[in-house]
């Protein structure tokens, strides 16, 4: 654990921003990981792994064929399923680690243990579970959520593969009866799967009641050959993830059991009739929580990013910021600072507001199983908004931290690439981020209106009805820089729904004027999520008992954090007068003074992300700062090297060589 590994063993720049540290490093790593006890327990884990040599690769991942790189991550996450059950450690357990890293290109068994367990502790039935449940802890039964089709992966509504119900034979007919329904995308359904959560078109006594979940099992359980009636395979390369076989997946008039609709929220009897949930948006439930799942995830890529780019900046030396004197590292640059500090400051932002999220989520479960949804549509603006900030802020945040690594950032052994294509997956997956931020406009425009109306509105979006009259902030607290995106939240919807109305009275119907207003309204979606993520953030700060260096470090943290969000979207604070133009010269001048304040603990700052270097996997950001070393160590891997002549020179080169002599 970086803490506690002292100083010796590192490069002497490493050595010296260390000594420097201000704060209890521990105290930060337990806030970061949610606590003492978390921490002690990751730690236990990712100790057990990271010491197993099978977690080992041979061969960097970039050298395999596609093939092989399946078979290899396919080997290790079966090496670490069968080390869970040994050691009793749940999927949740895992998900406090980062011992996934040691997958090093997706995780063929990623949705098995996150979507397609959540969807059965969500939506199947407690019979169901019982059915299903041990199965899938077993990995006997192995699955994923195959929603998306080659046609529709957004608009859920408009699935087109058919579940009909059969009373005759108590069955449902699942069927893919054009090209795109084909379903297309889900993880791990290509080759590893066998058994998924199908949603489709819910059809009996003639009447189509919507998508609804399907326990389906694909292949069998013994010889993993696919089920007569279906057509899978895997769906080819991508960006990144590659070990991740996405699959495809068609029905041929496949028949299931009435009973592998997942019964919990809504169920169709023997005869066919079919029983509502009390809330029609409940089977959408597993993207809920996925999403604020995914919010933690890609911050934990950045984190990983923002480690290695802030250790190699301490590292490196280059140009003259004196004339004449020695090359100073490319940390003092008050550019590179910029690049930097403000993402280890969005690491703590957005994990400790997706945090925030997920007790929201757990309190909301509760109620939906006592009958009550009154807070639903709340949770799904939360985890719609945080996932949606979150992915963006850490992709733009990994790809900032590649380029401050200038050309070695570009090397694959940097890990900055393989980062960033996981990363900027998570704009699109689970919900593609426009689309989920204008579901967070949609209730924020519902909920202003319904607040002008002097209806009640719910906790998240009561300051729409406050509405504070436009005032210019007196002061520049971290209270009112809170204060200034609240204001200017609720002005910025305000204007926008003024906009939508105008529109309307101009005689355009509603989705029109929607789709006319909409560049704003993803704007209202963002804003209104960046303010709770500065409520939080700053509420957390001042809430956590540490002791004063700690609590100094966080401080400088957050307001780092409010002043970069403040000067990055200026715009918005003049338009609604909440700042001045003045308020912004004087914030900027802060940032600059900021900087330089939190440069001095940039390294100490990252060690407290606590990331082991197998974790980490980077030439450029290990903890004892060997770059250089590392680079020619892993160049040395390159296949090309084996030998002097390269084949090709034999086969192309030679001839023309020749040719032009
Ligand atoms: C530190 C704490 C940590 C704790 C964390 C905990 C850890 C545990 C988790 C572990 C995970 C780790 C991660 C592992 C990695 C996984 C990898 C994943 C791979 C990716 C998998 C996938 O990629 S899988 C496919 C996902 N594919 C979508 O994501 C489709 C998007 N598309 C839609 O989601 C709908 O299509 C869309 C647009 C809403 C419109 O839906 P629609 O057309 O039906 O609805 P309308 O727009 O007409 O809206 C009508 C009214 O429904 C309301 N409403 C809509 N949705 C609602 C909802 N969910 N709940 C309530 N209300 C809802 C709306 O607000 C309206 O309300 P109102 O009428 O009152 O205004
Ligand atoms: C790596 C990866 C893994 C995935 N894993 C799974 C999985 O396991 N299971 C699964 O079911 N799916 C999975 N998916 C699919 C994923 O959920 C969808 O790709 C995602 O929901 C986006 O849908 P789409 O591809 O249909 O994009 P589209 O909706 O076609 O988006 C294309 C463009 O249209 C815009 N757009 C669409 N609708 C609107 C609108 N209403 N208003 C404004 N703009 C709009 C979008 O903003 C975007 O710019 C995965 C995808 C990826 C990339």
């Amino acid at each position: 654990m970086a803490g506690v590994k002292g100083a010796a063993g590192c490069v002497e720049e490493l050595r010296r921003e260390r000594a420097g540290c201000s704060f209890n490093m521990e105290e930060l790593t337990n806030i970061l990981d949610g606590g003492k006890d978390i921490t002690t327990r990751r730690r236990e884990i990712e100790d057990l792994m990271c010491g197993d040599p099978a977690f080992k690769d041979e061969v960097p991942t970039e050298y395999l064929s596609h093939e092989d790189r399946y078979t290899t991550e396919v080997r290790k996450v079966c090496h670490l399923a069968r080390k869970m059950a040994q050691h009793n450690i749940s999927s949740r357990e895992l998900g406090i680690t980062s011992v996934t890293n040691l997958l090093r290109d997706g995780n063929p068994l990623g949705l098995h243990q996150s979507m397609f367990t959540n969807a059965l502790l969500g939506l199947a039935s407690p019979e169901q579970q019982r059915r299903w449940g041990r199965l899938a802890q077993n990995n006997t039964i192995i699955g994923t959520y195959a929603q998306t089709e080659m046609g529709h992966g957004t608009f859920i509504r408009g699935l087109e593969t058919t579940a009909t119900y059969d009373p005759k034979t108590e069955e449902f007919i699942l069927h893919s009866p054009t090209i795109t329904a084909t379903k297309w995308w889900p993880g791990g359904m290509g080759k590893t799967c066998n058994a998924a959560i199908v949603m489709a078109q819910l059809h009996t006594q003639d009447e189509c009641r919507g998508p609804h979940p399907f326990f389906v099992q694909l292949r069998d359980l013994d010889t993993h050959h696919t089920l007569p009636g279906i057509t899978l395979g895997e769906i080819g390369p991508r960006l990144g993830l590659n070990s991740q076989d996405n699959g495809y997946l068609r029905f041929d008039h496949y028949r299931i059991p009435r009973t592998n609709l997942l019964m919990r929220h809504s169920q169709v009897l023997q005869d066919g009739t079919y029983i509502k949930p009390i809330h029609t948006k409940l089977s959408y439930g597993t993207m809920i929580v996925t999403r604020v799942g995914i919010a933690v995830l890609c911050v934990k890529k950045l984190a990983c990013a923002v480690t290695i780019a802030t250790r190699y900046s301490a590292v490196r030396h280059q140009s003259e910021l004196v004339p004449g004197e020695p090359e100073p590292q490319i940390l003092e640059y008050q550019t590179q600072q910029y690049k930097l500090l403000p993402h280890i400051a969005s690491v703590y932002a957005l994990i400790l507001s997706a945090r925030s999220v997920a007790s929201v989520h757990g309190k909301v479960t509760a109620d939906i199983s006592r009958g009550n949804v009154d807070f639903l549509p709340e949770l799904h603006t939360l985890s719609s908004g945080i996932k949606a900030v979150s992915a963006q802020d850490s992709t733009q945040g990994v790809e900032t931290c590649r380029l401050a690594c200038g050309g070695h950032g570009y090397m694959a052994s940097s890990r900055l690439p393989s980062l960033y294509t996981s990363a900027t997956s998570c704009i699109t997956l689970e919900g593609e981020n426009t689309v989920l931020l204008l579901q967070v406009a949609r209730y924020l425009i519902k909920s202003y209106r319904a607040a002008v109306k002097g209806k009640p509105v719910l906790p998240s979006v009561s300051y729409l009805a406050a509405s504070p009259p436009v005032h210019h902030t007196p002061e520049l607290s971290n209270k009112a820089l809170v204060e200034a995106f609240r204001t200017s939240s609720a002005s910025l919807v305000r204007e926008t729904e003024a906009n939508l109305q105008r529109l309307c009275d101009m005689g355009q119907n509603y989705p029109h004027a929607w789709n006319s207003c909409s560049v704003a309204l993803v704007r209202c979606g963002e804003l209104h999520t960046r303010y709770y993520i500065c409520e939080r953030f700053l509420s957390s700060v001042e809430s956590v008992a540490v002791s004063e260096g700690t609590k100094g470090i966080l401080v400088c943290l957050c307001r780092l954090y409010l002043v970069y969000h403040v000067t990055l979207n200026q715009g918005h604070f003049l338009r609604s007068g909440t700042l001045s133009a003045a308020d912004l010269s004087t914030l900027e001048e802060e940032m600059s003074d900021l900087l330089a304040r939190l440069r001095k603990q940039a390294v100490p700052l990252v060690d407290a992300f606590d990331i082991r270097d197998e974790l980490l996997a980077s030439t450029l950001g290990a903890w004892d700062g060997r770059v250089y070393e590392r680079l020619y160590d892993e160049a040395l891997k390159s296949p090309l090297n084996k030998t002097d002549v390269p084949k090709a020179y034999y086969k192309y080169l030679r001839p023309l060589i020749k040719a032009s002599l």
